[in-house]
């Protein structure tokens, strides 16, 4: 428990939920929820996929009604000044700010633009100084270890960039309550320890978080107490420190989980083939520095993880066919890979898992059977003759579904925003997964996935594997890296900057250093040369 929190029971909440109800149709999505969390706290907000927990961020903020129950702030009814209920003004005039799932950024201005949009601009002789607004964004950004340039457009920077430009956006006029609904789900360790920083000592200062992760590695040290919801009830609201890891998973799941098994690499390669099935020598693309270089065996998972910004999102979108190399070759089963388009790499069964949901992953308005469309097999179901059998499709859809742990999975014409966050990835998973491609390009496949689920999805990438797909595990999650790959690349400005050959010597934390301890002069393991050496040969 927090020093500022010491004296709780004197001052009232910060926030009070009573009794909150909400349901959508049929389904009672919120069944009479009620906690508080406390000034200076910093509250976690955990449950499985489809507890609850974003509807509940959604109804605090003014964008849901309640069917019933009440909320209060600083002791205060949060209600619109217009009456009854209320409305986003009223969160915001109650000095609530949020970054929820999908980030509400102005995708087509700079970071200092949307920041400014809400500190205000800095003048200079009454007017407007873009060069001290840009300063004191960068003060800003920096709090949170965000070291992107204040001027860059919000359209290109990666996802994970994107979700701290909206925590320093949250942040920026030190509100006094913040809602963070899963803002680590797409950050690397090390930056997630560089976010925590900063909560903690916003935390010294007064100001309250409700804060939603999966990721529950993250939560000791940070949080004071936590409250789970299960099915859109409340289970338990305990101080962290008294619950183990285990009770917790308890809680969330409502049943044990087995613990993530380490995979040993296929001990011959000769099992499906010598030949590695992706080579790759010397890519260079306009947006990554490269060059780089290595190979993928059928049956073997590769993992690579680097902090923001060291390439590993651009590798990735660079087989989604998203930039067109500048040098060096891709090459799968021996014929050349026609990187930069992204028609002909999927129909050379190169299939990926973008890392951001909203944007490229899910087609939101659209309903479950549209968004599995692309997977063949799934619609194996069409007829010989070429005649589609809705039934059969509807069959196949749903089928899928339940392979991959969708929920709910009641109907293949419902629309996919309907799906809770984490049940949308499962759909984006499927579909790449579900035809057994040549290779799969997993970017964070897992992220906003609860943990109970996770582990089916690792089962899997690891069946699809097994199969004789090549899979590249690029994850912000470095202990999801250590535990699923059987090898695992690190990068550093676009660089292979190391090479762990049998990741079950490795874990989270010594990927973390890695990623922070490349220099020019490091060393490539197995290979004596340094980065330096790499990019100019
Ligand atoms: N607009 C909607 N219409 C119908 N059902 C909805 C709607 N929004 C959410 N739901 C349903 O409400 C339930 C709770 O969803 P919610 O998004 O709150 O879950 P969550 O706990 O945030 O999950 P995740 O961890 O996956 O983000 C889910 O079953 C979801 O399908």
């Amino acid at each position: 428990m927090s020093e500022a929190s010491a004296d709780w029971a004197l001052e009232p909440p910060a926030l009070r939920f009573s009794g909150l109800t909400k349901r959508f149709g049929q389904s009672e999505v919120l069944q009479g929820v009620s906690f508080d969390v406390a000034p200076g706290e910093i509250h976690a907000l955990l449950g499985a996929n489809g507890a609850g927990k974003s509807t509940l961020i959604k109804i605090l903020a003014g964008v849901y009604s309640l069917d019933s129950g009440s909320i209060e702030v600083h002791g205060v009814p949060l209600e619109s000044a217009h009456g009854h209920g209320h409305d986003p003004e009223a969160a915001r005039a109650a000095g609530i700010a949020f970054v929820h799932q999908d980030l509400g950024l102005v995708e087509d201005i700079s970071v200092a633009d949307n920041i400014a949009l809400q500190l205000g601009y800095e003048k200079r002789f009454g007017l407007v100084s873009s060069r001290a607004t840009s300063a004191r964004v960068a003060r800003v950004l920096a709090t949170i270890g965000a070291e992107f340039a204040p001027d860059r457009m919000v359209s290109s920077l990666s996802r994970d960039e994107q979700v701290l430009c909206a925590v320093a956006r949250a942040l920026a006029l030190e509100p006094r309550i913040v809602i963070l609904d899963e803002v680590s789900a797409s950050l690397p360790k090390p930056e997630v320890e560089r976010l925590s920083r900063s909560l903690r000592s916003m935390r010294r200062g007064g100001a309250a978080f409700l804060y939603v992760t999966h990721r529950l590695d993250e939560l000791t040290g940070l949080v004071d107490r936590v409250t789970v919801l299960r099915n859109g009830k409340k289970v338990v609201t305990a101080a962290m420190s008294d619950l183990s890891h285990d009770a917790l998973v308890r809680h969330i799941v409502g049943a044990e989980v087995r613990a993530s098994r380490r995979r040993a690499r296929p001990q011959d390669d000769s099992a499906h083939g010598r030949v590695p099935k992706l080579v790759v020598r010397d890519l260079t693309t306009d947006v990554m520095t490269g060059p780089i270089s290595f190979d993928v065996h059928a049956g073997e998972v590769l993992g690579i993880c680097g902090l923001v910004g060291s390439g590993t999102r651009e590798l990735a979108q660079t087989f989604a066919g998203a930039y067109k190399p500048t040098g060096g070759t891709a090459e799968l089963n021996g014929r050349g890979l026609p990187l930069g388009r992204p028609e002909a790499l999927a129909s050379r069964g190169c299939a990926v898992v973008p890392g951001d949901r909203q944007r490229e992953g899910i087609i939101t308005g659209l309903a479950l059977r549209e968004n599995l469309l692309p997977t063949r097999r799934a619609f194996g179901a069409w007829s010989r003759a070429g005649f589609r059998s809705p039934g059969r499709e509807t069959q196949a859809v749903l089928r899928t579904c339940e392979a991959f742990g969708v929920v709910p999975r009641d109907r293949a014409d419902r629309d996919v925003s309907e799906l809770s966050g984490g049940n949308q990835q499962k759909i984006v998973f499927a579909r790449a997964l579900a035809d057994r491609p040549e290779i799969a390009v997993l970017e964070d496949p897992t992220a906003g996935v609860d943990i109970g689920s996770r582990e089916v999805l690792y089962d899997l990438i690891h069946e699809a594997a097994d199969a004789g797909t090549a899979v590249l595990l690029i994850s912000t999650d470095f202990e999801e890296v250590a535990a699923q790959s059987h090898r695992v690349l690190v990068l550093s400005h676009g660089l292979i900057a190391a090479e762990f050959p049998d990741a079950r010597e490795v874990s989270a934390d010594r990927l973390a250093e890695a990623s922070y301890a490349v220099a020019p002069t490091t060393r490539l393991p197995g290979t004596g040369r340094s980065l330096e050496d790499q990019a100019r040969s």
